[in-house]
């Protein structure tokens, strides 16, 4: 047992991982341009055992991307997982359709992908972007994101700028989905934190053709 990773007793790797309600709990922020976050704590009840079982079954990779001339290591580590493949644990199966028919009347079309990101320090992180591969560079869609492990800020602030940036605490459970013209008009970012923090992993939820 870690005791490192083990922030309460309600929460530790001995208790098996539950999907809690969505439906009254799910909070929705409005944001501008027809974006908006939905957010429900602690979706996820024994989510650091769920941690700790993609900490240490997934195949994460480690990928390098073009930064002008360079080649420069992508600041966390990666693994996608496509529509027909099956997902690491159980509970992510659960999690995506449990998400499919919350938001089946407004999305129109079920989570289908999910991208799995593992943040293993405070020096990990995702600059700011949309997800505007594919239908989202013109479409309203959504981003369903579960976080699991340590928490760190989620970013949001209006492409165009002029607005103050939003901040969300996600980590443990956490959901926040992402929705309406949010990826179009809006971006996120998980920032660096010189704070010592110990890792994250995020799962996001993604209809066919988002990216
Ligand atoms: O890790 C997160 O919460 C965000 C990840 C993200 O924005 C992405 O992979 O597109
Ligand atoms: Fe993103």
């Amino acid at each position: 047992m870690s005791i490192a990773m083990q922030p309460s007793l309600f929460d530790s790797p001995a208790v098996a991982p539950a999907l809690g309600e969505l439906g009254e709990t799910v909070e929705r922020t409005l944001l501008s341009e027809g974006a908006w976050v939905d957010v429900r704590p602690g979706w996820v009840a024994g989510s650091d055992a769920l941690f700790s079982t993609l900490a240490t079954d997934v195949p994460w990779r480690a990928e390098q991307r073009q930064m002008y001339e360079r080649m420069v290591d992508v600041p966390r580590l990666v693994c996608w997982y496509g529509e027909n493949s099956p997902l690491p644990d159980r509970i992510l199966e659960e999690a995506r359709d449990a998400l499919s028919a919350h938001y089946r009347a407004e999305l129109g079309e079920p989570f289908r992908t999910a991208g799995l990101c593992f943040y293993r320090d405070g020096k990990d992180s995702v600059a700011w972007h949309g997800d505007t591969i594919g239908r989202s560079k013109t479409e309203d869609t959504m981003v369903a994101i579960l976080s699991l492990g340590e928490p760190r800020n989620l970013l949001l602030r209006p492409r165009g700028g002029g607005e103050a940036s939003r901040r969300f605490q996600l980590g443990h459970g956490d959901l926040l989905v992402m929705g309406g013209s949010c990826q179009r008009t809006w971006e996120h970012a998980v920032p660096k934190t010189a704070r010592a923090v110990g890792p994250r992993i995020s799962v996001q939820f993604r209809p066919r053709g988002v990216a």
